[in-house]
């Protein structure tokens, strides 16, 4: 059984840690500047500053990001190179629950939730996260770091910009590109490109900041 140990321990974690204990992973633990008692039952490790050593004692353990995402930082791409550099692995994480169907490729760190659909021909880059019963339907291209919330459709041929975040329950129509370091709000619809990064919301979105 591969070990893995997650680096964050708020929300987010306990979702991660949930979906890779159904994939099959030993979780080593989490690690956070605080303690915040066992996260389903998995210990808290001690600051990320404790990751070398975590390498000693679980040779070949790989890493997920658990911070979560709700802005166009690009926080979670940071701290995964910075922990990459140290010799951690970023398996890309899929719940027995979602459905990946073939020629999909998921960059490394890609964690897929549950009851999450990706049809075929779909890219993502790094660090992404498909949320809870997420679509991202056949042809799309995510950069790294991008989030597609809880509810969203993506339909085909739909490009996303990196650290881009799709909120939830939003909608996008086929062979829209929406740039980086884009906000989509919570349940807009996306119908034409969208080339100049910002907060956007409302159906038809459009850019508020
Ligand atoms: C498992 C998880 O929990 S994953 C997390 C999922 N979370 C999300 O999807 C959150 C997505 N975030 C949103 O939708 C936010 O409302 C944002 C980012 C779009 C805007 O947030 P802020 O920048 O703080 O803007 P603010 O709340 O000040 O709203 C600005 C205006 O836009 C409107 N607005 C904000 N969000 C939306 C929205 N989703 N749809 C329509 N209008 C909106 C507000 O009503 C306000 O209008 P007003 O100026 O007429 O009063």
């Amino acid at each position: 059984m591969a070990s893995i140990v997650v680096v964050g321990g708020g929300g987010h974690a306990k979702v991660v840690i949930s979906v890779l204990k159904k994939a099959g992973y030993q979780v080593a633990g989490y690690t956070d500047r605080q303690d915040r008692g066992p996260l389903l039952g998995i210990p808290w490790l001690g600051g990320d500053g404790v990751l070398l050593g975590v390498l000693g004692t679980h040779p070949g353990c790989g890493a997920v990001i658990g911070v979560g995402k709700i802005d166009t930082a690009r926080l979670r791409l940071a701290l995964q190179d910075d922990i990459a550099g140290l010799g951690f692995d970023f398996p890309v994480i899929v719940s027995p629950h979602a459905m990946i169907n073939e020629e999909v490729t998921l960059g490394a760190g890609t964690v897929v939730f549950d009851g999450v659909v990706v049809n075929s021909g779909t890219e993502t880059g790094r660090a992404c996260i498909l949320n809870t019963n997420s679509t991202v339907e056949h042809d799309c291209r995510l950069g790294d770091n991008v989030h597609i919330a809880p509810g969203v459709t993506l339909s085909g041929g739909v490009v996303v910009g990196r650290n881009t975040m799709i909120g939830t329950g939003a909608t996008v129509i086929q062979s829209v590109s929406i740039c980086e370091d884009c906000m989509i709000g919570a349940g807009s619809t996306v119908v034409r490109d969208i080339t100049v990064p910002g907060t956007y919301v409302g159906s038809p979105a459009r850019r508020i900041k």
